[in-house]
């Protein structure tokens, strides 16, 4: 645990050890600014930095992370190693002071520009109990699963900072027992919990990024809720896959941890049997302890365990790009619904529901299949950090309108 000037808390999940960036405006002014939670106030970067002689204060003046998240791995080492020393030395409190504002006074906004939005399905249990639920027939993971990260491409336009409302889609579902298609609002709105890589360093057309060239193209990670209308979804994704079910709001939490912050999270990833083509083989550890949890209304209703994902994320960047499909600043590619093996471990209420057929308890009586208007969802995630701290991810969190 790094010594400050600040009065930090032991246990915030914004120390020193943490320093995830994102962007904020305050005080009623609309400029959008670069910010650093620590503690439970928010220190203005981009403010901050421009008083400085540091060569990376014009990547923080635009209001928005992809100039920084384009540098590279030696800016970003820059930048953390000053924000550290500047949160560290008391000579520098006088100076600082002036731009910590406090985080209850904030409003955070998306932030980088989404370039293109992947989502993979990477999750062995969550895929044996939407395999389960979906296709009744098919009780085995699909032949390809383990030889590969199945994903798709998603709607980068729709990705949508915490906070948003989101609207109940409208569209085309066709109940298993219905003998025609009906239309109107989604009766299976649902959530998906999962964890974004956001990539910083883009990649050249026909060219490959390899497992062991994730840290020199990622930056961070952050926290994901890829909202899913389960009946528009079931009628339409056969045979090309997840379709207008998906593509309405994809929420992302404010702040971007990097890489540097998940030293102490980092265990290996699951045995994989059958061994993966050399393509996806990875020398290091990259599976991340993240103890993620989900709440409805308030409620926890599952805490999905993101050790236990099959497919690690360099091994899905690996595999994204073995093609020769470039990368781009920008890009997010999201982990696919986290779901361990327990019951309360599951990232979807079409897990915890079961198709809807095994409504779920909150507090007061009430229960749940999928979603109701209303109703408010709060992802968060730790991680451990050194000498026992946690690493917080802040949360995001995204309230359902009628549409
Ligand atoms: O098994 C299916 O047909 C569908 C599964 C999903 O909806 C999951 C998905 O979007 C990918 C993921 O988040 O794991
Ligand atoms: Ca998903
Ligand atoms: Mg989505």
């Amino acid at each position: 645990m790094n010594v400050t000037w600040l009065d930090l808390a032991d246990d915030t999940p914004f120390g020193l050890d943490n320093l995830p960036y994102g962007v904020f405006s305050a005080g009623g002014a609309p400029e959008r600014r670069i910010g650093v939670p620590v503690g439970d106030h928010v220190l203005d970067l981009t403010a901050a930095a421009a008083g400085t002689a540091a060569a990376f204060a014009p990547l923080l003046t635009g209001g928005v992370l992809n100039p920084l998240l384009a540098a590279g791995p030696a800016t970003w080492r820059d930048v953390r190693a000053s924000v550290t020393e500047w949160l560290t030395e008391r000579r520098y409190a006088d100076q600082l002071r002036p731009h910590l504002v406090p985080l209850a006074e904030v409003t955070t906004h998306l932030a980088f520009d989404v370039a293109d939005y992947v989502d993979f399905y990477s999750s062995e249990h969550h895929a044996l109990n939407a395999g389960k639920i979906f296709r009744p027939d098919a009780t085995e993971l699909p032949p390809n699963w383990k030889h590969l990260p199945i994903g798709y491409h998603g709607r980068a336009g729709t990705v949508v900072a915490s906070g948003t409302p989101v609207v109940r889609p409208h569209g085309q579902r066709k109940p298993r027992a219905a003998d025609a298609p009906s239309f109107g609002p989604s009766q299976r709105l649902d959530i998906e919990a999962e964890v974004g890589f956001v990539v910083g360093v883009p990649s050249a057309p026909g060219t490959r990024v390899s497992t062991a060239d994730f840290a020199d193209h990622v930056f961070g990670v952050c926290l994901v809720n890829d909202w899913s209308a389960r009946d528009i979804q079931a009628w339409e994704y056969q045979p090309l896959g997840p379709f207008l079910g998906k593509s309405f709001a994809t929420s992302v939490s404010p702040w971007i941890v990097p890489l540097a912050a998940l030293e102490h999270a980092r265990v290996d990833g699951p045995t994989q049997d059958p061994e993966p083509f050399e393509y996806l083989r990875t020398g290091e550890k990259w599976g991340l302890e993240l103890a993620m949890e989900v709440r409805l209304n308030g409620h926890l209703v599952s805490s999905p365990p993101f050790a236990t994902q099959y497919w690690t994320a360099p091994q899905q960047l690996a595999h994204m790009t073995i093609n020769g499909a470039s990368l781009r600043t920008g890009d997010l590619f999201a982990s696919g619904t986290v779901t361990g093996p327990e019951r309360d471990q599951r990232g979807s209420f079409l897990e915890l529901s079961w198709g809807g057929r095994e409504p779920f308890e909150l507090p007061g009586g009430v229960t749940r299949t999928f979603l109701e208007d209303g109703d408010e969802v709060v992802i968060s995630a730790t991680a451990p950090g050194p000498g026992g701290t946690r690493i917080g991810f802040g949360d995001v969190r995204g309230t359902v309108v009628a549409g």
